[in-house]
């Protein structure tokens, strides 16, 4: 069944506790998403936003509730339909899962893989029009040039743009990210997501992108959901929207263990990624000699 409707995603009362688990992952979760709408979901470590974010694509299956996706009704897929309807959203990851052995415009072509009968090995064993598919996504991510390149010799921002090129594949309707930048610098970081609204721009994509960064969400997306251990708390948009009224609502006083031990474990990657940054300035300064931080 094919809706066209102008809703990209619809869940209601969307439940989910993962098998031997005591608490819910998600509970009570209504979404709509208009078709281009640029959403950001945001929320501490462990609030819910990947187990959200792979309903609707189908990845996690609903303990209650209903996922509704291109005019889909997710949970019931199964087989080629459920294939059908993961080649029309594609999925950018944190970690990116480039494989760096091989090169960039390879990773790219895997995006095409679902649309192919069998195996390929290297560039060659792609029709000539994916591979010239390929060879303008990665100039539009701005790496044409480093099409014949190993993937693993390129930056965290450039194998994100990869992914996100590898993603354009698919041509897909919706496009989620599950915290695209997370393992980024910041200025990587800005430039990526830069990349990402730009790019849906011009294809007209529905986005839903996760993030835990609140300046960051506020300066990027159309509208944010704010996330608190399975939960909605805040569903607005960002125009005119101040970081602390955000925090007011999302970043209250955590109450549960759960949410106590994901604050620890957020304020660990923050002093983390203050460290890192601090030794890469570090580096770069002329007055350090080689190897000596003190
Ligand atoms: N496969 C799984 N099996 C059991 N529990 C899981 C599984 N995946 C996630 N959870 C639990 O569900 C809750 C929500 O996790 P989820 O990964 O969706 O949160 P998140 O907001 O995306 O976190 P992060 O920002 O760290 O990725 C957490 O308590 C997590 O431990």
């Amino acid at each position: 069944m094919t809706n066209s409707g102008t809703s990209a995603v619809q869940i209601t009362d969307l439940g989910k506790t993962y098998p031997g688990a005591t608490d819910p992952a998600l509970t009570g979760v209504s979404l709509s998403v208009a078709r281009g709408e640029i959403v950001v979901l945001l929320g501490l470590s462990g609030s819910g936003k990947s187990t959200l974010l792979r309903h609707i694509n189908g990845l996690e299956h609903p303990s209650t509730g209903s996922v509704v996706s291109l005019g889909e009704d997710v949970p019931t897929l199964t087989g080629r339909a459920l294939r059908e309807l993961r080649g029309r959203i594609g999925f950018i990851f944190q970690q990116f899962e480039i494989v760096g052995p091989l090169t960039v415009l390879e990773n790219v072509l895997t995006g095409s893989l679902a649309t192919l009968r069998g195996p390929r090995v290297g560039i060659w064993s792609y029709p000539k029009q994916l591979r010239l598919k390929a060879l303008g996504h990665l100039d539009r991510v701005g790496l044409l040039e480093r099409a014949y390149q190993r993937a693993d010799t390129l930056s965290g921002g450039q194998q994100q743009r990869v992914a996100i090129a590898r993603a354009l594949m698919q041509d897909p309707e919706i496009l989620l990210a599950d915290e695209p930048v997370a393992s980024l610098d910041p200025e990587s970081s800005g430039q990526v997501m830069g990349l990402i609204r730009e790019i849906a721009a011009e294809r007209g994509l529905t986005v839903v992108c996760s993030l835990h960064q609140v300046e960051l969400a506020l300066g990027w997306g159309d509208r944010i959901v704010g996330l608190r251990a399975g939960q909605v708390v805040l569903d607005t948009t960002t125009d005119g929207l101040s970081k602390d009224q955000v925090m007011e609502i999302y970043g209250r006083v955590a109450t549960t263990t759960g949410e106590i031990a994901a604050l620890e474990q957020e304020l660990a990657d923050v002093r983390e990624q203050l460290l890192t940054e601090e030794l890469g300035r570090a580096a770069k300064d002329p007055d350090v000699v080689d190897g000596d931080l003190t």
